[in-house]
């Protein structure tokens, strides 16, 4: 049952933002009454997905493993969490997943181009806004180039808003394997790294940066005003595709600007081994709940 959305206790809801099958959003809630309010503020998860911009094996339902280990996890109480979401956006081609423009209708076609993947993620939190009213208080989670999507959600919040109208900024970022510098990435290995992102980005590096967390111009810290700005960084020394200069590089640009992010540079197992066994996502989400609480 890998594409089940199915969870034993929850309702599921999906959505459309937008015409393309992708441009859709899965919600997760408790299926019986909340318990008895209590003061302390509670918060969504939401999720969104990696697989290089363009795997179509990757789906919003990357979240299911991680959403049953969190419903069993004793230090997230179920009074800390309003529901759970998973975000899908439209993704760029892929060689292994080849599709004929001619016969695939339009809603069905993988060919979408920065900043289209960001757009929609935007998207996609501006109707959990207007369905669910999330606010900030949200924590959003990234695996791989979720990681650059959650920062380029913060990114966005400039002057120009070029990637999209507002949407409401979470309370705290958590980025698992997260890719946050495209052109250091693509430098140190080459090869299906360079062409994943071109493919996603086009040819100019200029544009690389421009996206890239760890290379923005601006500061994480103005554009986000909503205290505490929690930031949590993760990575596996067991992970082969995404290597610990990633985090590092992100790090020191988050200090640069005011943030100090917690570094979790000792998660355990393979790049995605982490999402599809869920347990040390759900347990990096409850420390950001819990840290959130203890404001
Ligand atoms: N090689 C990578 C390195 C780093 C991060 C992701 C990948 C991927 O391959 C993603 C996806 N499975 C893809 O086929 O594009």
């Amino acid at each position: 049952m890998a594409y089940s959305a199915d969870i034993p206790g929850l309702r599921y809801a999906s959505h459309q933002y937008g015409q393309h099958n992708l441009q859709r959003v899965g919600v997760w809630q408790h299926n019986d009454a909340p318990e008895a309010a209590d003061s302390t503020p509670s918060y969504w998860i939401i999720f969104v997905h990696g697989g290089g911009w363009r795997d179509p094996r990757n789906t919003l339902h990357d979240f299911v493993p991680s959403i049953k280990h969190m419903l069993a996890q004793p230090d997230l109480p179920r009074s800390a969490v309003r529901g759970f979401a998973s975000v899908d956006y439209r993704l760029s081609p892929h060689p292994q997943f080849p599709q004929d423009p001619a016969s695939t209708p339009a809603n069905e076609l993988r060919q979408a181009l920065h900043p289209q993947h960001v757009q929609d993620v935007l998207a996609a939190l501006r109707l959990l806004d207007a369905e669910y009213g999330i606010g900030g208080n949200y924590v959003l989670i990234g695996h791989s180039v979720g990681g650059t999507l959650v920062h380029q959600v913060i990114m966005n919040n400039d002057a120009s808003r070029a990637w999209g109208p507002a949407a409401p900024l979470p309370a705290a970022l958590v980025s698992i394997s997260g890719i946050h510098d495209l052109r250091g990435l693509a430098e140190r290995h080459g090869g299906v790294y360079e062409t994943f992102i071109a493919d996603a980005f086009g040819p100019d590096r200029q544009v690389w940066d421009a996206a890239s967390p760890a290379k923005f111009a601006g500061n994480f810290k103005s554009l986000w005003p909503n205290e505490p700005r929690l930031v949590i960084l993760a990575s596996s020394a067991e992970d082969t595709l995404i290597d610990v200069a990633e985090l590092d590089i992100m790090e020191a640009k988050l200090v640069k600007d005011g943030i100090t992010p917690i570094a979790i540079r000792d998660l355990r197992l393979e790049h995605d081994s982490i999402w599809e066994d869920g347990t040390q996502v759900a347990a990096l989400a409850a420390k950001a709940v819990a840290k959130l609480r203890q404001q």
